[in-house]
């Protein structure tokens, strides 16, 4: 027993060393003034080295005492501590009588071969001082090391009785021999073999806890590539809490009132108590900003909860005051105060924060790269024989011409390379570019196209194309820095340059795209490239697309997204347009849009959708009165000439008053043809695309038609093409993006929860159509009950309130407010001023209505 208790001894001093260092690392570091951080740091180094001393001398001291237990054993215990003093005490250890004595009180009257564990808590406590930073965790490696001498000294002793050395030591003897004792040797047996089986199950499964460790670190924002968390790990935890605190963010920074009871389940708080103390006790160390996730038993990371923000109780509000918080297209059920939290209906948040239109989807989730396919090597092939026999056959062809040139070089693009020469002083420009021909007759290529002079470098170029051709898939587009940290509103990622760099441009800026090519060459490629740029950098709440497809085929693949992205005419059960009555009809929509959004802008006293829209969001425009956020509208028409032949003006009117009009309010336009004449893109079509894309044509007319240049007959299809973009033609080669890439992102999108119905654009109603109906109150207007409605109750008598917030024509709005003013419910018109109510209350319109 006494053997025992001097070991006890020991450790109790180690603990109480413990329990002072942790004391020290946790009180408030004092500000160590510059002069003596040196003196500080020595300390700490000699402590370190000192710590790793014992910790040699430990081990040594055991190891020595193994093979020499049996002289040294006799001597430490005839003398006891007196061993040190005893002039004849000759011992064998190689650490003399201090290593035998230790060896023996470790080893024999201690924990038996357990003892070694000891000296693993000096090597930690050692290599922790040198690093200056906790590589090991002291505590909880003391506690491991405590368990670990009881159970292992007892296992030994148990399963070694009889053998001469004491494997288990003192200790292990004494629990081992209690333990039969009072369960038996069997007993014994099981209750060891328990413990050790549940140090194996503990070990293995620590993946709850890991986890949450991790979704705590990964979450806190520091998504460090050498984190151990994996990517989706930490994905997911972000996801946790931009969730949770997308509606607090800005509630936070304006420390506006958050009132979050617990539910049961959070009461429960089973993920969220895993943390043990060790964790805590490292995350509070390494990273201050985590306290407010670990201080706290509450589910961090469930969806309802918020960070902890200064609080401040706002009015109490009954269950049934909080009003169910619907989805829709229009933001005008949406107050001015969120109120989130109807199922738990003691539970609220009130965000008087700005406006965030994409929490109608707060759960959407972009399409990710990974859906993208890498076509083929991204490297450019750079064929070095190829190279040098272009450049000596273009030398020679022009020296045949008696044309000297200076300098040659070449620059390879995916599908074309351009070789720059500079002329020979004296050699005129204009007889370069008549030799284009003969240039690509002596190369044997086709696809030549000469640019002379090449603008702004003083320089001719030839692009003759290339014999292997790269693919420029839409993924390295995708994934370019300047796609995915650009601030363009309407973000389009066309090709790559030929120089290889990639032509990523905004298309709330272009402002409106016209795009050619003769069948095959690339143009429904270039159609999908432009809106999967879209759908990758876009909320629904954020942007529609108006999709004509007269094909019927070419754009149906995309009818998956409509509850997201479309927007359809009211009443129609396909969002995408393939009728060409409907597509007149839904210009005319869009033009009525567009008008009505011209009003708004004009209300609100802003110039563009951008400014107007950042106004709404700041919350300083009124839902009630009409307004709401904006989404782009980007229109799209697949096969234009089609439409063209067979309505004519019907459709080039509305087009060309969108293209010169619709920018500032949001509207952009895409249009595709197969046939680029001249009856097809007409005069005031093309002034009003200043942008425009040609793919292969069939004649230098049709390049002419669609670039006011030449060059587009040129070019070698599959995506070649060329691009008038602020007043210069680029050669490009389009991005690439299979029907299958186009398949998986929509369906990803499609699946997601979105809005109830597409967004829906304003009625229109042919003017012919309307003709037949004058203001007669037999032949009232289906909407005239409603209109009268929304006048009576705004008590405004005006056209346009009818107009927005029934999404009408200013013709039919007008119609109606005639009728309403034969029925006594509006007075006359007075110009600009809306007309004065005549009926005060609902009930008296009601009797109106009634006597109709
Ligand atoms: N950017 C590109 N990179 C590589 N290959 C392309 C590219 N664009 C098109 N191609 C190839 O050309 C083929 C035809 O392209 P696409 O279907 O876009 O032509 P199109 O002009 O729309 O034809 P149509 O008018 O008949 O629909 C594609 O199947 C593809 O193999």
């Amino acid at each position: 027993m006494l053997r025992i208790l001097s070991t006890f001894h020991l450790l109790l001093q180690v603990g109480k060393f413990i329990y002072y260092y942790r004391q020290m690392a946790n009180t408030p570091k004092e500000e160590i003034p510059v002069t003596d951080t040196p003196k500080d740091n020595r300390l700490k180094l000699t402590l370190s080295i000192l710590s790793i001393l014992i910790g040699l001398f430990l081990f040594i001291s055991l190891a020595s005492y193994i093979s020499t237990w049996r002289e040294d054993q006799d001597i430490v215990q005839r003398y006891g501590v007196k061993v040190f003093s005893v002039k004849d005490a000759e011992v064998e250890n190689l650490f003399g009588v201090l290593g035998a004595y230790t060896g023996h009180s470790l080893i024999y009257n201690g924990f038996g071969i357990a003892a070694f564990l000891i000296t693993m808590f000096f090597f930690a406590m050692g290599i922790n001082l040198f690093a200056g930073k906790r590589v090991f965790r002291l505590w909880r490696t003391f506690k491991y090391i405590v368990a670990g001498l009881l159970v292992i000294s007892i296992s030994l002793a148990f399963f070694t009785q009889g053998a001469e050395f004491s494997w288990g030591g003192a200790t292990g003897e004494l629990i081992k021999d209690w333990l039969i004792k009072w369960i038996g040797k069997l007993g014994t047996m099981i209750l060891l073999i328990t413990v050790g089986l549940f140090y194996v199950i503990w070990q293995m499964n620590p993946s709850l806890k890991f986890a949450a460790g991790k979704k705590r670190k990964a979450a806190n924002g520091s998504l460090e590539e050498n984190d151990t968390a994996t990517a989706a790990e930490a994905d997911e935890a972000k996801l946790f809490i931009d969730e949770s605190l997308e509606t607090n963010n800005d509630t936070h920074k304006k420390g506006v009132a958050v009132i979050m009871p617990k539910t049961p389940a959070e009461d429960d708080g089973e993920e969220f108590t895993l943390i043990d103390e060790d964790e805590e006790e490292e995350l509070m160390e390494n990273n201050e900003e985590e306290e407010q996730f670990i201080l706290t038993e509450e589910p961090e990371f469930t969806e309802d909860i918020v960070p902890r923000v200064p609080m401040t109780p706002t009015k109490p509000v009954q269950a049934e005051d909080i009003p169910d918080l619907e989805l829709t297209q229009n933001n005008e059920n949406i107050p001015s105060e969120i109120i989130i939290g109807k199922e738990e209906k003691t539970a609220r948040i009130e965000v008087k924060g700005d406006y965030e239109p994409t929490l109608d989807l707060r759960n959407y989730k972009y399409p990710e790269l990974d859906m993208l396919e890498l076509h083929g090597t991204e490297k450019v092939i750079m064929d070095k024989e190829e190279l040098e026999e272009n450049k000596n056959q273009i030398i020679n062809t022009l020296k045949n011409y008696d044309i000297q040139i200076q300098r040659i070089s070449a620059t390879v693009g995916p599908t074309v390379t351009l070789y720059e020469i500079v002329p020979a002083p004296g050699v005129r420009i204009s007889r370069i570019k008549n030799l284009e021909d003969d240039i690509a007759l002596s190369l044997a290529a086709l696809g030549i196209r000469i640019i002379a002079p090449i603008p702004g470098r003083g320089t001719i170029g030839i692009e003759v194309p290339n014999v292997n051709k790269t693919t420029v898939s839409m993924r390295a587009l995708i994934s370019s820095e300047k796609f995915q940290n650009n601030n363009f509103s309407l973000p389009i990622a066309i090709g790559k340059k030929i120089n290889n760099e990639n032509f990523i441009v905004d298309l709330a800026s272009m402002p409106h795209l016209l795009m050619a090519g003769a069948t095959g060459q690339g143009k429904s490629v270039g159609i999908n490239a432009l809106l999967i740029s879209l759908l990758y950098k876009k909320h629904p709440s954020q942007l529609k697309f108006v999709l004509v497809d007269p094909k019927k085929v070419e754009l149906s693949i995309y009818r998956l997204i409509e509850n997201h992205f479309l927007a359809k005419l009211p009443g129609e059960d396909e969002a995408i347009i393939t009728d060409t009555k409907k597509v007149v009809t839904s210009l005319n929509a869009l033009c009525i849009e567009m008008d009505n959004r011209y009003d708004l802008l004009k209300e609100a006293a802003c110039r563009n959708i951008k400014e107007y829209n950042e106004k709404f969001v700041k919350r300083r425009l009124n839902p009630e009165k009409g307004h709401q956020f904006l989404p782009f509208i980007v229109l799209v028409i697949d096969e234009f000439a089609d439409l063209i032949m067979t309505a004519g003006k019907e459709i080039e009117l509305p087009i060309a008053r969108l293209a010169q009009l619709a920018r500032a309010v949001g509207i952009h336009l895409i249009i595709a043809t197969q046939r680029p004449s001249v009856n097809i893109i007409t005069g005031i079509i093309k002034a009003n695309f200043p942008a425009r894309i040609a793919f292969k044509v069939s004649s230098k007319i049709d390049s002419r038609t669609i670039l006011d240049a030449g060059g587009a007959e040129q070019l070698i299809g599959k995506g070649d093409m060329l691009i008038s973009y602020n007043g210069a033609i680029t050669r490009l080669q389009c991005a690439f993006v299979d029907t299958p890439e186009v398949d998986k992102i929509v369906h990803f999108i499609g699946e997601q929860q979105g809005y109830p119905e597409p967004y829906l654009l304003p009625e229109y109603v042919d003017d012919k159509e309307l003709a037949g109906n004058g203001a007669d109150l037999s032949d009232r207007d289906s909407l005239f009950d409603e209109a009268a409605k929304l006048i009576v109750a705004n008590q405004v008598g005006s056209t346009s309130l009818i107009q927005r917030k029934m999404k009408l024509g200013y013709n039919r709005a007008g119609r109606i407010m005639d009728q309403l003013e034969m029925a006594g419910i509006v007075g006359k018109s007075q110009g600009s001023k809306p007309r004065d109510v005549l009926v005060q209350t609902e009930a008296h319109l009601m009797e109106i209505l009634d006597g109709l």
